[in-house]
């Protein structure tokens, strides 16, 4: 009998027909990030310190203080190595477990810079800085979190003595979520009702501190905790979600954050000339970064299933003789390989999306904010389409790995548990679907009043052919031609939302269309975010790439990407009359015949992705491919293998064993 030996991998990266150096590159967007990426990988790979192969097997408590060992060993690397912040964040990055690190710098620290006043900023942000005191930001309430104008915390002015008093109404008005809130951070951004006057004003952020920087003790009139312990072994689990609630606490006037609204001394609320939106703005940065992250995991993910379906055999010997690599059965290429090419679309459309975030905040410096409503569709859509397809395609690779994907080694479980969240944190993918259907629709009724559509709505504008066209597809290669491509996309995507407009015109308001019909809205709204990710990708593919076969790999993975996406909502691409019955026969004819070029290049396609063995924690994806070896010395160093005859055996074993017997003897 032949056993698969670790040579398979050693064999497919033989027969790659691109350059893996040139395509590492590309994947990481430049030599330099490249670089920096690389060295980071390796320091955190090759220190014990941030071992991470038990922690699937620590209690909470345990795994909590792990946790905030490893936050500080980050803190103490970084100021060693005087690592630049691109450098810390990157180091931090491959540390790989959440922790209150991400609370602080990811979103604390950007409150203030976008909600502070510069004197503000000038007085929070050093210390912030320099970790002399730890923040978090808390927002959503046990009773609201996706209705922010919801929140019941209330932050009201007190003139007499020049305070804001911060309470909690409410068991359902406690703060409860907030990562690094429960048990480590010292203050807090809160979004809480501002309330001067006897009048409500809106919802806006306020510094509270929660501890005292002497003892940690929580300050007088705050109550603080954990929320309790998380989906999943490890995982998320090794943040302090918490809950936290506030007996009229009161804070200085001047924590308020007052860049968009100003509270007087007098208690005169004085509003700047601003979208009120302006106030979401951490939320719309957060969704940019999660939506660029979204591709790390999904590559992670892949990269662990290809690695394994060329290693694993199953079925196709006779006599015995060496069998067939799972990753040759077409059903697999089918599950995987749109896998692998979504990962590489959702890394394209994450580096467009940090351009367009960098473009609005400058227009919004010069009080341009004319693409704010764009900026917030994007990263709202983006964020809910990437999580959701790398959630569920999470999933997908522990079952494409068979038995072993539901070992904890195989890193899939953990890998799931910890990513799963990002569907509800940030927004509700939903909900954050629904606003996206809110800027369609607006979009669709002033193409009706003549105005034009901007940004990655333009192709809105050619509205007539549009909802006209029909697909000129008439054999599988006219499927690999962008332009017959993207017309499919473009028509699907503006027939759902011109007729979801056209839906709620029958309403008696519009508000009780929008809800009757959001099940079609939000379909509308994914047709919408995929024309981006699809023309994003074709953009990249038609640029100059350099590197051996590099651009056609890149290529191939293209129309996989779309291919199987029209192959997915084949229902709505027929029912809009975007294509026929025959066409989309002939994109899965094209399809099966993309997925064949691909196959030859799958193991060098993850590679590319340059992750160290340690960072993928599998031993499923192992660069090596020494798959079975190690499933063995993992099974050999759980805890339930310390000893040979368990805990338990004289107490409930042996007594199972005794009565077994008598009954027999009876
Ligand atoms: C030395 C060591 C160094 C180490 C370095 C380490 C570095 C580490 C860095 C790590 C970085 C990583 C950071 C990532 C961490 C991620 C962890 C996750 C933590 C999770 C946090 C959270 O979840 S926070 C809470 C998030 N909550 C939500 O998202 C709530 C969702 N709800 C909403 O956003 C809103 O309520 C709403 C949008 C759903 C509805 O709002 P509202 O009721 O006001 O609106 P309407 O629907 O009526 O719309 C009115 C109008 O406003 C427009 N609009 C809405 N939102 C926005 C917006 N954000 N921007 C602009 N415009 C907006 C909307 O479209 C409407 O417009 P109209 O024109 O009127 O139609
Ligand atoms: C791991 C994790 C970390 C978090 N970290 C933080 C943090 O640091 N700070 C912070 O402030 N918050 C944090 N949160 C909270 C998070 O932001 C909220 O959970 C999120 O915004 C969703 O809100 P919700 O829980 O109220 O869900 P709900 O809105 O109650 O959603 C429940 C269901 O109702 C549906 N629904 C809700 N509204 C609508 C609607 N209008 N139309 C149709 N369907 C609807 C949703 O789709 C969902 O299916 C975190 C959450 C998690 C899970």
């Amino acid at each position: 009998m032949v056993v698969a030996s670790v040579d398979n991998l050693a064999d497919e990266r033989s027969k790659a027909q691109f350059d893996v150096g040139a395509m590492k590159i590309v994947w990481a967007g430049s030599k330099h990030v490249f670089d920096v990426t690389d060295r980071m990988a390796r320091i955190v790979a090759s220190d014990p310190e941030f071992r991470k192969d038990n922690r699937t097997t620590l209690g909470r408590k345990e795994l909590f203080k792990n946790t905030l060992r490893k936050m500080a060993h980050v803190v103490k690397r970084a100021n060693e190595l005087r690592l630049t912040e691109e450098e810390a964040s990157k180091l931090r990055f491959f540390v790989d477990e959440p922790g209150y690190l991400d609370l602080h710098w990811g979103m604390f620290v950007p409150a203030i810079k976008g909600q502070g006043t510069e004197e503000q900023q000038e007085k929070w942000l050093p210390l912030a800085s320099r970790m002399e005191i730890i923040g978090c930001y808390a927002q959503t309430e046990l009773g609201h979190g996706s209705n922010v104008q919801g929140l019941e915390t209330t932050a009201t002015f007190d003139p007499k003595t020049d305070e804001f008093i911060i309470h909690s109404p409410s068991l359902t008005s406690y703060k409860w979520w907030p990562g690094g809130l429960g048990k480590v951070s010292t203050h807090v951004v809160v979004y809480a009702r501002l309330v001067s006057g006897g009048q409500e004003h809106g919802i806006y952020g306020f510094i509270v501190q929660l501890r005292s920087l002497d003892d940690h003790t929580p300050l007088p009139g705050i109550i603080i905790g954990d929320i309790g312990t998380k989906f999943g072994s490890g995982a998320y689990n090794t943040m302090d979600n918490g809950f936290v609630c506030f007996n009229r606490v009161r804070i200085p006037r001047n924590h308020m954050l007052m860049r968009f609204c100003q509270v007087t001394r007098e208690g005169n609320v004085c509003l700047s000339d601003v979208p009120k939106q302006m106030v979401y703005g951490t939320m719309v940065y957060v969704r940019q970064t999660i939506v660029s992250d979204a591709s790390w995991a999904l590559s992670r993910a892949v990269c662990i299933a290809v690695r394994y379906s060329a290693i694993r055999r199953q079925f196709g010997s006779q006599d015995r003789g060496i069998e067939t690599q799972v990753l040759d059965y077409k059903t697999q290429q089918s599950r995987l390989f749109p896998l692998l090419a979504s990962a590489y679309a959702f890394r394209f459309v994450g580096e467009w999306l940090k351009w367009l975030y960098a473009d609005v905040t400058e227009r919004l410096q010069a009080n341009d904010f004319s693409t704010l409503p764009e900026a917030h569709a994007c990263t709202a859509g983006l964020k809910s389409l990437t999580t959701s397809v790398t959630a569920d395609a999470i999933e997908e690779c522990r079952k494409l790995c068979g038995g072993h994907g539901y070992l904890c080694s195989s890193g899939l479980p953990e890998l799931f548990a910890v990513y799963v969240p990002a569907c509800t944190y940030e927004g509700d993918n939903v909900v954050l679907l629904l606003q996206v259907a809110r800027f369609l629709v607006k979009t669709v009724s002033r193409l009706a009043a003549g105005k034009k559509p901007v940004g990655t709505t333009t192709y809105m504008g050619n509205a007539e052919h549009l909802m006209q066209c029909k697909s000129s597809a008439s054999s599988p290669e006219d499927w690999l031609k962008p332009s017959v491509v993207l017309e499919a996309f473009e028509a699907r995507a503006f027939r759902l939302a011109v007729a979801c407009a056209r839906d709620i015109s029958k309403f008696s308001t519009p508000e009780a269309g929008f809800a009757e019909l959001s099940i079609d809205l939000v379909e509308a709204a994914i047709a919408h975010c995929e024309v981006i990710v699809v023309s994003r990708f074709i953009e990249k593919v038609q640029q100059d790439i350099p590197g051996d076969g590099v651009k056609e790999q890149l290529q191939i993975l293209c129309f996989i990407y779309a291919l199987h996406l029209i192959h997915k909502h084949s229902g709505e691409f027929l029912s809009t009359g975007c294509i026929t019955p025959e066409q989309a026969t002939l994109a899965n004819e094209q399809l099966r015949t993309l997925y064949g070029q691909v196959r030859p290049n799958a193991v060098s396609l993850v590679d590319a992705f340059n992750y160290t063995d340690h960072y993928l924690g599998s031993a499923l994806g192992r660069y090596d491919g020494n798959v079975y070896a190690t499933l063995y010395a993992q099974a050999l160093r759980d805890p339930l293998n310390d000893t040979v005859v368990p805990d338990g055996y004289e107490e409930f074993i042996r007594p199972v064993l005794k009565q077994t017997m008598r009954l027999s003897r009876l």
